[in-house]
């Protein structure tokens, strides 16, 4: 008599893998360094990364010892004045520079102003051009057309696919989003970076989206000029602050459009001229956000000892596999990936256009599966590989099919009414 033996299950088996990946993930136990409960999947690190348990304490130390008991010594005695420069550092080699690259300060919008000025002023002339990703975070848009106008340049947007041959002679800088926010689609900067240079342009490149989620190596790519974000997948908090790159070969004549007194070269010699600080200390504004910065700062403890190949290589694994169990849970003619699948083309996302988008991803909060929403029609989840899990990508999954079956298409696409206040706004 032949054995019937039961077929196992979709779920069954997808449970079982992950199950899998999770024991052979060499990063599975640094999820226990952030703040982060069993019973929802937080797939929103793309936009504000969880909190490391131990910031609290470093905050509780900054704020009640060094401001309150040391108070203006903290500058000095506590390094609260080389922050920006320390904090530089430590970014760094997460994003492949050297030392006394990067500068920590101010927003990422602030710090493309910076860039794309100090770029016109470092491009030759005859360079009247600035080419800008056309499907830039639209921040970098407004401020990059705001400094082509007071620098005199003309701003021509241009589709990242498109910008290899975009740049010609009369170009003088482009600024290129790494991995698109919207999408997740990462763009070639090593290739991007080259052309550019072939043409005797320059290369800002913002790499909000990238980095803390895959090896971006900005020094052994050549690029001319970048600035990131620190709350996403470096995890600093909200609102912590933003990065400037500024490459070795544009040290010296790096000329930023807000010379502030702290990146003067003498600051407490007060002096109605400036002169320059040597190095990134020239990307520097104002007074250092130390509250902020300090966070940051403790936060970056958790990358002791990652590798950047590792991280890489889960994060795909991850988004692969996510897309795996998406094909398998919700029905193809609801939701389609705007994220690409070759892994040279995709960062740390993954990206899905559903006319429901709106209410799929309340429901989607309300059961505890957090990703958000970019309207009109996109499910984003953010794959933090530091502290998100294949049971977690399997999990967010079956619940998007569960929510599909309840949200009828064509139904109404938008519960904002819901979603009360602004939270709902910035969520969904
Ligand atoms: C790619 C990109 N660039 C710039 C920004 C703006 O950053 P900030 O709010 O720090 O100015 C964001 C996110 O807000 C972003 O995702
Ligand atoms: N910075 C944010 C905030 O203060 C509130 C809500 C969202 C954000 C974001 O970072 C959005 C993000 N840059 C994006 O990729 O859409």
């Amino acid at each position: 008599m032949s054995e019937t033996r039961e077929v196992p299950s979709a779920s069954e088996v997808l449970l079982k893998r992950a199950a899998e990946l999770d024991a052979a993930d060499e990063l599975a136990a640094r999820r226990e360094l952030f703040a982060l409960d069993d019973d929802s999947v937080y797939l929103d690190g793309n936009s504000l990364g969880a909190l490391p348990r131990h910031v609290p304490a470093l905050v509780q130390d900054v704020v009640a010892r060094q401001w309150g008991e040391l108070r203006i010594r903290s500058w000095t005695e506590g390094g609260w004045w080389t922050a920006p420069e320390r904090i530089g550092d430590r970014i760094a080699p997460l994003v492949g520079a050297g030392p006394g690259r990067i500068v920590v300060g101010d927003s990422t919008s602030v710090n493309v102003f910076k860039a794309v000025v100090a770029a016109a002023r470092l491009a030759g002339e005859g360079r009247d051009e600035l080419l800008v990703d056309a499907l830039t975070f639209p921040s970098d848009g407004y401020i990059a057309e705001s400094a082509a106008r007071m620098t005199g340049l003309r701003l021509v947007p241009v589709s990242p696919a498109d910008l290899r041959g975009a740049a010609g002679p009369r170009t003088a800088a482009a600024l290129v989003n790494h991995v698109d926010f919207r999408t997740g689609r990462l763009h070639d900067l090593p290739g991007i970076t080259a052309a550019l240079h072939d043409a005797g342009a320059l290369a800002i490149w913002d790499v909000c989206h990238s980095a803390g989620a895959l090896p971006v190596g900005l020094d052994e790519h050549g690029v001319d000029l970048a600035v990131g974000c620190t709350y996403k997948y470096l995890n600093g908090g909200p609102g912590s602050p933003a990065f400037l790159y500024v490459s070795e070969c544009h040290q010296a004549a790096f000329d930023s459009p807000l010379p502030g007194w702290t990146s003067h070269a003498d600051p407490f010699g007060m002096t109605p001229e400036y002169a320059a600080a040597d190095g990134a200390t020239r990307g520097r504004v104002g007074t250092p956000d130390i509250l902020s910065m300090l966070a940051l700062e403790a936060a970056l403890d958790v990358w002791e000892g990652v590798s950047l190949e590792v991280l890489r290589a889960k994060s795909l694994a991850l988004t692969d596999f996510f897309l795996r169990c998406v094909e398998a849970y919700a029905p193809a003619d609801r939701v389609s990936s705007l994220t690409p699948v070759p892994h040279a083309e995709r960062g740390s996302q993954v990206a899905l256009r559903c006319a429901e988008a709106p209410a799929v991803m309340a429901e989607l909060i309300t059961r505890g599966v957090i990703g958000d929403l970019r309207r009109p029609d996109v499910l984003r989840f953010g794959f933090t590989p530091l502290y998100v899990g294949f049971r977690d990508a399997e999990r967010a999954a079956r619940v998007l099919g569960e929510v599909l079956a309840k949200v009828p298409a064509g139904g109404p696409a938008d519960v904002s009414a819901d979603v009360p206040g602004p939270a709902g706004d910035i969520l969904a």
